[in-house]
């Protein structure tokens, strides 16, 4: 298994960087430095609602002496031209909104009333409905001291230009692609996730949703192969189920080759009478089939048609998903050029004996519990049992050379959602 592994991921190089729009980044790895042409804020701003004034204007202020100053003009979130704020001068400000010069600080409409004339504290909400409506000539009572510098988000504060934002190698989310856009990109430099078309082969399949006659059965792998390769960071192509016919495999594989970096098959890669997938694959380029001492998956195929990277997983769902996750994904994630291809693998005390054939390497289902440090066999080791397999959150390994594990022993469980 080691050996397969070590050998499907020799042939497997990073994909080289593209430029892409920010939200067809997500998920992909930076293949550039990226540094700020901005500072952030770009400019001294408000954070409050409120009205900017001179400190010395609001020295010794109180409720009961308020401060009294010209309100001179109103500058919204987005303002181009500003008022200077002179001496006993004051401009109502929005949040966001650039500090105008003279203005040293910002008093929140509640330290105010809010240009009522009362000289009561103004109700935030209330006092931001009379202000606008009562137009820009008008005073302001501030009932307290405002320090230089009070709610003013300075230039520069969060992030300076030139700054370096991010590295190469850092994983595009929700917060990286936001920060992209906040300095001005638009577009970015990545790995692009591998597009990776899916196709299970065997005559016996239906789609689901569609009636199913006698010895047929709903194809499952490309659905669960497809849903694997997306968790991985793949962009995936499900191609339905295709018949054990040559003629039908070679007109899908000529389709399906142009958009794939990477394509995945199940089934027919056994010792069966119809040699189909074997027989097709031969013509279009050079796959091993090999039978590996691990089970489930013993079946295994793999290497490339016209230059495209294939593997063969085996047709039974179970084997087909473990191979999926022991092989695949760790060729999607070195194509993605991402840091941690495999799935992570714990120690953990399995509470129930396990029985293993001799000279395979056995993944039975699990369920794992961190909090315990425990594992629970689920289901049995049929590689036909779907309903075990999605009730499992890890798949238990028993080495080659053991053929039984005794309830309270320690083993190795690789994580499936890691
Ligand atoms: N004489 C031998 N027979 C088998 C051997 C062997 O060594 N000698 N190996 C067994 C093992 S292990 C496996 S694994 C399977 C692999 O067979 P194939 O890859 O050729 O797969 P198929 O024969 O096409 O299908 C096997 C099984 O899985 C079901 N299947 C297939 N595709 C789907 C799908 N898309 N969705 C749901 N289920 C699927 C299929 O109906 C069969 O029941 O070979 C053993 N035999
Ligand atoms: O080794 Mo097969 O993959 O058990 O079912």
């Amino acid at each position: 298994m080691d050996e397969h592994l070590a050998d499907v991921l020799s042939d497997v190089v990073p994909l080289p960087a593209i430029e892409l729009q920010l939200l067809d980044a997500q998920g992909c790895r930076l293949a550039e430095d990226v540094s700020s042409e901005v500072d952030l804020p770009p400019f001294d701003n408000s954070s409050m609602d409120g009205y900017a004034v001179r400190t010395a204007d609001t020295a010794g202020a109180t409720e009961q002496y308020p401060s009294v100053l010209t309100v001179i003009g109103e500058i919204a979130a987005g303002a181009g031209e500003l008022p200077k704020v002179g001496p006993g001068q004051t401009a109502r400000i929005m949040t966001g909104a650039p500090v105008p010069p003279g203005a040293e600080a910002v008093a929140p409409v509640e330290w105010t009333d809010g240009g009522s004339g009362t000289g009561k504290a103004a109700d935030a909400m209330t006092a931001a409905s009379t202000s606008a409506s009562s137009g820009a000539s008008e005073e302001v009572r501030v009932l307290r001291p405002v320090t230089e510098g009070a709610h003013i988000r300075r230039r520069g504060s969060d992030l300076s230009a030139g700054e370096r934002v991010l590295e190469a190698g850092a994983l595009l989310g929700p917060t990286q692609l936001g920060l992209l856009a906040a300095i001005g990109r638009g577009t970015v430099r990545v790995r692009p996730r591998p597009r990776v078309v899916v196709l299970s082969t065997g005559s016996e399949l239906v789609e689901p949703g569609e009636p199913v006659g006698p010895g047929q059965i709903s194809d499952s792998n490309s659905y669960t192969l497809t849903a694997a390769a997306q968790d991985a960071g793949a962009i995936a192509y499900r191609v339905g189920g295709v018949p054990d016919d040559a003629a039908v495999l070679r007109a899908v594989l000529e389709d399906q080759l142009g958009r794939a970096d990477l394509i995945v098959t199940s089934g027919g890669v056994s010792v069966g009478a119809y040699d189909v997938v074997k027989e097709v694959f031969a013509e279009y380029g050079e796959v091993d089939f090999r039978r590996l001492r691990m089970q489930p998956g013993k079946p295994q195929g793999f290497g490339r048609i016209q230059g495209t990277p294939l593997l063969a997983l085996p047709g039974n769902p179970v084997s087909s998903y473990i191979s999926f996750e022991l092989f695949v994904r760790p060729v999607i994630r070195t194509m993605m050029g991402a840091p941690d291809i495999h799935r992570p693998v714990v120690r953990a005390v399995c509470t129930a004996e396990l029985r293993s054939p001799a000279g395979r390497r056995q993944f039975l289902r699990g369920w794992y519990s961190s909090a315990d440090g425990e594992v629970v066999p689920v289901g049995g080791e049929g590689s036909h049992l779907v309903g075990a397999l999605a009730r499992a959150n890890c798949l238990i390994a028993v080495p080659e050379d053991e053929t039984s594990v005794a309830a309270g022993r320690t083993v190795d469980v690789v994580l499936l959602t890691g």
